[in-house]
Parts: C-alpha cells; sequence; structure tokens
C-alpha cells in the first residue's frame, strides 16, 4: 500500500445538470483509478453547490406550482444531492475499475456531518449554491422567494446558504471499516448532510459546509496520508490572473498564511482549499495536502505538479 488519500471533487469534476455529470464523471473516474491502480487507498469526496442549489430550487418550484408536491426540506436537498452524485461516481469509477481488471467493491455513504447549532456561519450566509444570474435577476430572486444573493468571484450572482464548519462525521465508523476492507468509498458529498446532535439525534439544518473542510475532516479522521484538492487550476497562484501571477509548487503553512493575509487566495474558492490544506499538513507530522486539478491527480502525487503544502 503506498498512501491513504482523500481526493476532494471540485465543480468541474461534476458539471452543471445530469445529463453533463453523467458524461463527465467517465473522465473524473480516470485519474482516481490511476491513483487505485498505483496501490494507493482512495476515498472521494466532492461538492454540491450547483447540485443542491438545482434539486431545492425545482422542488421549491414544485412545491408551489399546480403539481403542489410537498415541501422539501433544505437537509433533505442535500442528502438527495450526494445520492444523485454519488450514483454517477460510484457507476463511473466501478466500470474504469472492471474495465481495468480491478474487481474492487465502490460505495457511497449518505453521510452526515455535525455542526454546531450557535456556529456564527448561521447568521452569515456566504456559500453559493445553484446557479449564476445577473443582479437584475437576483434582486428579483431576493423579492420573491426571499433568497440571500451575492456577487460570487465576478462570475454573477448565485443565492448564498449558511456554511458551518465541520466538527465530526456521524458515520465515519462505517466509513473506516470499508476502507480497511478494501472498499473505495464515496463520502461527505457536499461537505455532508449538516447536522446538530440533540440527545440521541441528529438534527438536519439549512446549511451547506464546505467540501474542501469536510475533507479535511474526514482526511484527519481516517489517518489519510494525503489530502488532494481537485480543481480547475493546476496550481494555486499568488496574485491569480494578474500580470505578475506566480504559480507556487510548494507552500509552508507558515508561506501559506502570509500569502492569505495578502489577500491572494479568493474566499468561497481558492481561499478555502488552502485553509483546509494548511489545517491537514499541520495536523500530524508527515501529512501532505495538494491542490492540482483533476487531469494532474497522478502526475501531482508523484511530485510533478500541483501545489504542495506541508508544515
Ligand atoms: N490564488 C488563486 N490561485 C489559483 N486559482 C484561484 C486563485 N484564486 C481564485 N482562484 C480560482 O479558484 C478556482 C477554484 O475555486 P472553485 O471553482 O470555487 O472550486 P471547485 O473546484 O471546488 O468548484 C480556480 O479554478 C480559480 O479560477
Ligand atoms: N459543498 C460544497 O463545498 O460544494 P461546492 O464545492 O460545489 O461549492
Amino acid at each position: 500500500m503506498k498512501n491513504k488519500i482523500v481526493v476532494a471533487l471540485g465543480g468541474n469534476a461534476l458539471g452543471k445538470n445530469p445529463k453533463e455529470q453523467l458524461e463527465l464523471v467517465k473522465n473524473t473516474a480516470k485519474p482516481i483509478v490511476d491513483l487505485i491502480e498505483d496501490g494507493n487507498e482512495v476515498i472521494i469526496a466532492h461538492g454540491n453547490g450547483p447540485q443542491v442549489g438545482m434539486i431545492n430550487l425545482a422542488m421549491e418550484t414544485a412545491s408551489k406550482s399546480e403539481a403542489n408536491t410537498p415541501e422539501m426540506p433544505f437537509p433533505e436537498c442535500g442528502a438527495m444531492s450526494q445520492g444523485y452524485i454519488g450514483y454517477h461516481l460510484q457507476n463511473a469509477i466501478r466500470e474504469e475499475l472492471l474495465n481495468r481488471g480491478m474487481n474492487i467493491p465502490v460505495a457511497t455513504v449518505v453521510t452526515q456531518v455535525v455542526v454546531d447549532k450557535d456556529d456564527p456561519a448561521f447568521e452569515n450566509p456566504t456559500k453559493p449554491i445553484g446557479s449564476f444570474y445577473t443582479e437584475e435577476e437576483a434582486k428579483k430572486l431576493e423579492e420573491e422567494k426571499g433568497y440571500k444573493m451575492k456577487e460570487d468571484a465576478g462570475r454573477g450572482y448565485r443565492r448564498v446558504v449558511p456554511s458551518p464548519m465541520p466538527i465530526d462525521v456521524a458515520e465515519k465508523e462505517t466509513v473506516k471499516t470499508l476502507v480497511e476492507n478494501g472498499h473505495v468509498v464515496i463520502t461527505v458529498g457536499g461537505g455532508g448532510i449538516p447536522v446538530v446532535k440533540e440527545g440521541n439525534s441528529l438534527i438536519g439544518v439549512p446549511a451547506v459546509i464546505d467540501k474542501d473542510f469536510a475533507s479535511e475532516k474526514i482526511a484527519e479522521i481516517l489517518d489519510a496520508d494525503y489530502l488532494i484538492i481537485l480543481t480547475a487550476v493546476e496550481k494555486v497562484a499568488i496574485n491569480f490572473g494578474k500580470e505578475n501571477e506566480k504559480w507556487l509548487e510548494k507552500l509552508t503553512v507558515e508561506e501559506a498564511q502570509k500569502y492569505i493575509e495578502e489577500g491572494h487566495f479568493a474566499p468561497g474558492s481558492m481561499l478555502p482549499k488552502v485553509q483546509a490544506a494548511m489545517k491537514f499538513a499541520s495536523s500530524k507530522e508527515g501529512r501532505k495536502a495538494l491542490i492540482t486539478s483533476l487531469e494532474k491527480a497522478a502526475e501531482g502525487i508523484q511530485g510533478k505538479t500541483g501545489t504542495l503544502i506541508v508544515k
């Protein structure tokens, strides 16, 4: 066994709608299976921003239409997004493994992530979900639906919901058991279904946990060697998008902190990735985090590309 790796898949691994997702996951499966073929133990996490927004809007629209379907609570929409993404991902990975002669079981665990009911994030929604809108459309949605809308990194307006920090993974023992027995597990999808503990009950709350932070949490729990955050860029940059842009190969936690203070990483996109990577790299001697693109995952783990974050 080489390494235990938690792979966090970004938006470009899944696309924006079911048809696109079904096609894209075939490509997404390839670098994941490359890592498995190389002898690594791989655990997969993924985002759900576009998907949970789409599901929630569809369910809300249907419940208010002539169809008069029952109202679907937000945490249930998160659970739906986990199931639908996991279904596509597990089949694509299974098929890619079989195509390469590997008969390894793959499964998605519907995963709940415990958050603090008093997390200040509940008072300040920041997590963009669903589609992009113009300023005018955004204003209309705020008035008609009571959504909170925010401009998302120069790409348009999106609905924002609270994004509390993950504290614990409710199904961690199940995930551990499956991983220890050689299963490929998809877990903490969409950052996990956010729940608060009330006695013996886990109660869903309307929020979306950042998948980079949830991936970091499960990576610590599973005592992973690597957290690999796969996104649309091969490396992290300082002065991103500017003339003096510089792509980084290696970052210590201290350097990363300095760059954060200088404002190099966009909140809601690169910032949580760098912060999750820093947290993982600091959590135990020898743990490393890598931020790279989906296509470069295998090369990244061989030290040939990506941005490596170390203590
Ligand atoms: N300093 C930076 N270095 C590299 N990319 C950055 C930086 N700041 C912002 N970005 C942008 O952040 C994007 C990744 O964030 P996002 O698209 O939200 O992630 P996800 O892959 O999880 O969906 C990159 O594709 C890039 O466009
Ligand atoms: N849950 C989450 O972080 O989703 P995105 O990565 O799609 O924003």
